[in-house]
């Protein structure tokens, strides 16, 4: 086993016994593809069922872009860039970069100034552009691709510019698509019954991967496992089923927030994807538990009093990884004028370890129910098991909920109010 999960400081082992039934209802309509939504249901066999000539098209393409750019722009925003986010930073070194190209984003927000200094940087490097958009039209990306676009023309002219354009879009709807038809550009595809937040396995997230040097084939490996695991009918045996009942429990007793917690900082983006893929799939019909995330001990000290003692609506999952994929002792000093000889032998992993242990009991302590996953290290092949967890979760979790966890209509209001400001045709 390699991604676990322990509920032992939940409080509600006894109560998930009571609707273990409902869940496998859940799972079974997820599975049986009879629920809400099951038209959207395409990224629960992509572990198996993706498209192999367009997954070497992708390796392909990854080592173009290796060979001839320093920099790829990931263009996307949403579901477009956050799984990619949150692989490329789980893995790649603090410092410095993998065997591949360093990936920027733009696209994920409307600021001007990140424009500015962003044309300004890439005046000098050598790059590439990945446009990622489901619908082909959403506007931050769009804007974005406008400006970088025509940058790179400018740099490289018309002709050499199109080799250094990819463009991930439906394979036939949207804007997007058509520009790619009309000049030619090397396209992928997000499959029709693929949502967005439910697309890094696809080219949206393998192909930027792949080109910063992430072992595609191992998240794909991991994945693999994953589906094998989590779509089990076996309560005792999926631990996706029961992380899924668990927070049905905790949400029934009033915990509507969930804290998503790591206490390595690598995991930070990977939280910001779980927040996407859980708020926008439960978040409908005045319900849902909603996801926050902190990185600990960082956030011990801003967040900790108000998770300490706050309102007890809160309820934590930790990723724990065993493992660091570095770790440093603690020397003994002489003088010891800072104190710290107490700890002096023990490594930094050690005292991470125990800040976590001592934090659980002091949140369950003060009210704070607490679900523990734990990964024995952080590599693609766990990555991928833990996305796919997650996404089985989610989609349990909706139907237990009783909202349909695929669709996200809410999104629509702040797009129309933007529109009818901006005066577009039609609104
Ligand atoms: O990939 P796109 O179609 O550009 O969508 C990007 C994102 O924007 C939308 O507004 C949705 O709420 C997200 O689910 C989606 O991931």
């Amino acid at each position: 086993m390699t991604v676990k999960l322990d509920l032992t400081n939940s409080g509600i082992e006894k109560k998930i016994e009571s609707i273990k039934e409902k869940s496998f209802g859940a799972l079974d309509k997820l599975l049986s593809k009879t629920g809400e939504g099951n038209d959207f249901l395409g990224w629960i066999d992509l572990p198996e069922n993706y498209n192999k000539e367009e997954y070497d098209r992708i390796k392909k393409s990854a080592e173009k872009i290796k060979k001839d750019s320093e920099v790829l722009v990931v263009i996307g925003i949403g579901g477009s860039y956050l799984g990619t986010k949150a692989v490329e930073n789980a893995i790649k070194p603090y410092f410095g970069k993998l065997d591949g190209v360093e990936l920027i984003y733009a696209g994920h927000h409307l600021s001007s100034t990140y424009m500015v200094e962003l044309l300004d940087y890439l005046k000098d490097k050598d790059y590439s552009l990945n446009v990622i958009s489901k619908s082909g039209t959403t506007t931050e990306p769009a804007v974005a691709f406008r400006f970088l676009k025509e940058a790179i023309e400018k740099k490289y002219g018309k002709e050499e510019s199109v080799k250094r354009i990819y463009v991930t879009t439906d394979k036939e709807k949207g804007a997007l698509k058509g520009l790619a038809n009309e000049v030619g550009y090397e396209s992928f595809v997000v499959p029709d019954d693929v949502g967005g937040r439910f697309s890094v396995l696809t080219a949206v997230g393998l192909l930027p991967l792949a080109a910063a040097g992430v072992n595609i084939d191992e998240l794909m490996e991991g994945a693999r496992l994953g589906r094998k695991k989590y779509t089990t009918k076996n309560f005792e045996d999926n631990i996706a089923l029961q992380y899924a009942t668990a927070r049905e429990v905790l949400y029934d007793e009033n915990k509507a927030i969930e804290i998503l917690v790591s206490y390595e900082e690598k995991m930070r983006y990977l939280a910001e994807w779980w927040k996407q893929l859980f708020g926008e799939s439960e978040g409908k019909d005045g319900k849902g538990i909603f996801p926050a995330s902190t990185i600990f001990t960082t956030d011990l000290h801003s967040m900790g009093q108000m998770i300490q003692d706050g309102v007890r609506n809160i309820f934590e999952t930790v990723i724990s990884i065993e493992n660091p994929e570095k770790n440093l002792n603690i020397n003994e000093e002489e003088a010891n004028l800072d104190g710290l000889n107490y700890i002096a032998g023990k490594s930094v992993d050690y005292v991470n370890k125990k800040a976590m242990e001592g934090t659980v009991v002091a949140h369950v302590k003060g009210g704070v129910p607490n679900i523990k996953i734990e990964i024995d290290k952080l590599d693609e092949k766990n990555l991928g098991e833990l996305l796919y967890f997650f996404e089985i979760t989610v989609a349990v979790s909706g139907y237990l909920l009783e909202v349909n966890p695929f669709n996200q209509p809410g999104v629509e209001e702040y797009k129309t109010q933007m529109f009818k400001l901006l005066g577009k045709p039609g609104y």
